[in-house]
């Protein structure tokens, strides 16, 4: 995560002793991640990460993304934990923000992922969708297809200055997305951001699931469409088969795709790569003064989106 909104250790001690987890002894912001504002906080019991919710974190969502990570724990998923302040709740207000506390999970992600990560990451998605599909609170995607072209409307021809001639082409792969996606396949509780930076590893051994703050109900195989964009291209921008079937092969041993989610593959991958190019486009376009954040590139989700419009059939990704 990023640090948008800054917390002095006054505010933080303040906080804390709403909480029965000890005494401030340190804190720091965690540069990471473009989202929410995040403090790794150390305290007299052990360390914890403080999470400021911004912009895109509608305030009302918030229990369902805390009772989502709640409810895969108790399936024996391995997230981080909301924990409950003196009061049995565990959302507060810090410097302003809704704010909640989380336990701090053990393991690091892998910035060059190899086949071996990626098979981890495919099953332990399958996992996710079929702990997730008793979870009883729902949430509409809000960056699916028909949030697309609002989404690219308010960069506008904008996109131009990135890179010419790509608002045209956004909106011819607009309308091909909007007439030809892909209703009626398994829908569930999907993590909508299962990139490398939201998966952690001890050794080669998947430890464990961060960052439930775009979870919605959803596609099951769009999740998977997500994590072969994020997951099998090389920093050459070539598709990785070996990953996508090391992918696809981890998540089929756990829940197999069945006939219709694989024709609807290459579509759905489209569709993933469309949701980042837009809102990367629109971060890279509005970066706030002063933030402790990078930008993401939108520009390695044009060339991911240009390889799905060559694809065939799911076969290609390695299915
Ligand atoms: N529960 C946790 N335990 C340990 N480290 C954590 C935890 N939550 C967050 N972090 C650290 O903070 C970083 C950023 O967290 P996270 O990915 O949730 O942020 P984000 O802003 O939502 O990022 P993204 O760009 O992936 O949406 C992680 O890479 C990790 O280093
Ligand atoms: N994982 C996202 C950032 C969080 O939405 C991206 O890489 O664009």
């Amino acid at each position: 995560m990023a640090v948008y909104t800054d917390v002095t250790a006054e505010e933080l001690s303040r906080f804390l002793a709403g909480y029965a987890i000890g005494e401030l002894l340190s804190y720091k912001g965690i540069a990471e991640g473009v989202e929410n504002s995040n403090f790794l906080v150390h305290t007299s019991t052990g360390n914890f990460i403080l999470t400021l919710y911004e912009k895109r974190v509608a305030e009302g969502d918030l229990p369902f993304f805390l009772g989502l990570m709640e409810h895969l724990a108790a399936r024996g998923l391995n997230c981080p934990q909301p924990v409950k302040n003196k009061d049995g709740g565990i959302l507060g207000r810090v410097a302003g923000r809704p704010a909640a506390m989380v336990t701090f999970l053990e393991g690091m992600w892998h910035r060059k992922p190899t086949a071996v990560h990626c098979a981890g990451v495919g099953e332990a998605l399958a996992n996710l969708h079929l702990d997730g599909a008793d979870f009883p609170m729902t949430r509409p995607n809000a960056l699916s297809v028909n949030a697309w072209r609002p989404l690219f409307e308010h960069a506008g021809a904008r996109g131009d200055s990135v890179r010419p001639g790509l608002c045209n082409e956004i909106v011819a792969e607009l309308d091909v997305l909007e007439t030809s996606w892909p209703r009626g396949l398994p829908q569930g509780v999907i993590h909508a951001d299962l990139f490398p930076d939201n998966v952690f590893f001890l050794g080669d051994t998947l430890s464990g699931l961060i960052d439930f703050y775009f979870a919605c109900t959803d596609t099951l195989a769009y999740d998977v469409a997500i994590c072969l964009n994020a997951w099998c291209f090389e920093p050459d921008h070539s598709y990785n088969v070996t990953k996508g079937r090391a992918l696809l092969g981890g998540y089929n041993k756990v829940r197999p795709l069945d006939a219709g989610e694989r024709e609807a593959l290459p579509m759905l991958c489209r569709g993933a790569a469309m949701r980042f190019l837009l809102t990367r486009l629109v971060d890279w376009l509005a970066v706030p003064e002063g933030a402790l954040v990078k930008p993401k590139d939108p520009l390695e989700y044009h060339r991911k989106l240009r390889f799905h419009q060559t694809v065939k059939s799911a076969a290609d990704y390695g299915l």
